[in-house]
């Protein structure tokens, strides 16, 4: 079901393809999905982000003191993707990326807003972990939100780019609020990255079992 732009926002209003879930076992995901977790600091944008991409509109404000999952189905290039998208609540201690979603996550949306540079401190700290608990090249986007915000900006584009450099991901610029596209460029390309991180890793695999026939020769 679809909200009006303007109203609050709840996890029941957004239809049947979402639950809310408190613990995430790595339970491995098939290859035509793509489990997101879309992780910043208080009030970057996250849910703005997440329904955006999900329902095509910008909703203000959320009822937002739980996590969130969606299941959504999409195409990106000529591959059929389920999306399980994960809007986090950074509340409590831990923040945003407790250690059971980092093992649950294919990829990351990892968001910051143009306005805060604490914000951006944050994704940078978060950033280090995840690379430091996942393998090299593990699929993750920096994306600075709130782009319609300029007049207000802390961090600037170049500091993005070197960022993304640093955490040698794709670094994207968006706005929820003003600019749909930007934002299915970012989930279009941290999922598309995901695919192809598993049909590498899948291709690995199967040239181990490919390997084995000859031996017994
Ligand atoms: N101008 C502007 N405001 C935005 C944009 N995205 C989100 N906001 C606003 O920023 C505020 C926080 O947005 P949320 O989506 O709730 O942020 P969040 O990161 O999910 O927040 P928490 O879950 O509470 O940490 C809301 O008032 C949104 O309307 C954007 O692209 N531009």
């Amino acid at each position: 079901m679809m909200t009006s732009p303007t109203s609050t926002a709840s996890p029941s209003e957004l239809g049947s393809s979402l639950t809310t879930h408190k613990i995430y076992k790595r339970k491995k995901s098939s290859l035509g999905e793509a489990r997101i977790a879309v992780v910043g600091s208080e009030s970057v944008g996250k849910s703005a982000v997440t329904v955006r991409f999900l329902t095509k509109r910008f909703i203000g404000e959320y009822e937002a003191s739980v996590e969130n999952k969606y299941r959504h189905n999409s195409q990106i290039d000529s591959d059929y993707v389920t999306f399980e998208i994960l809007d986090t609540c950074c509340k409590g201690p831990e923040g945003c990326a407790k250690d059971d979603i980092i093992r649950w996550a294919d990829g990351f949306l990892l968001i910051y807003s143009i306005t805060s540079r604490k914000s951006f401190d944050y994704v940078k700290d978060l950033g280090s972990k995840i690379i430091d608990a996942r393998k090299c090249g593990f699929p993750l986007v920096l994306v600075g939100n709130k782009s319609d915000m300029g007049h207000v900006r802390q961090v600037t584009r170049a500091d993005g780019q070197e960022l993304g450099r640093e955490l040698d991901c794709p670094f994207i610029e968006v706005s929820a609020s003003e600019d749909a596209e930007t934002v299915y460029d970012a989930f279009n390309t941290v999922g598309r990255d995901i695919l192809s991180y598993k049909r590498k890793s899948r291709t690995i695999f199967d040239r181990v079992l490919g390997g084995l026939p000859s031996l017994k020769k």
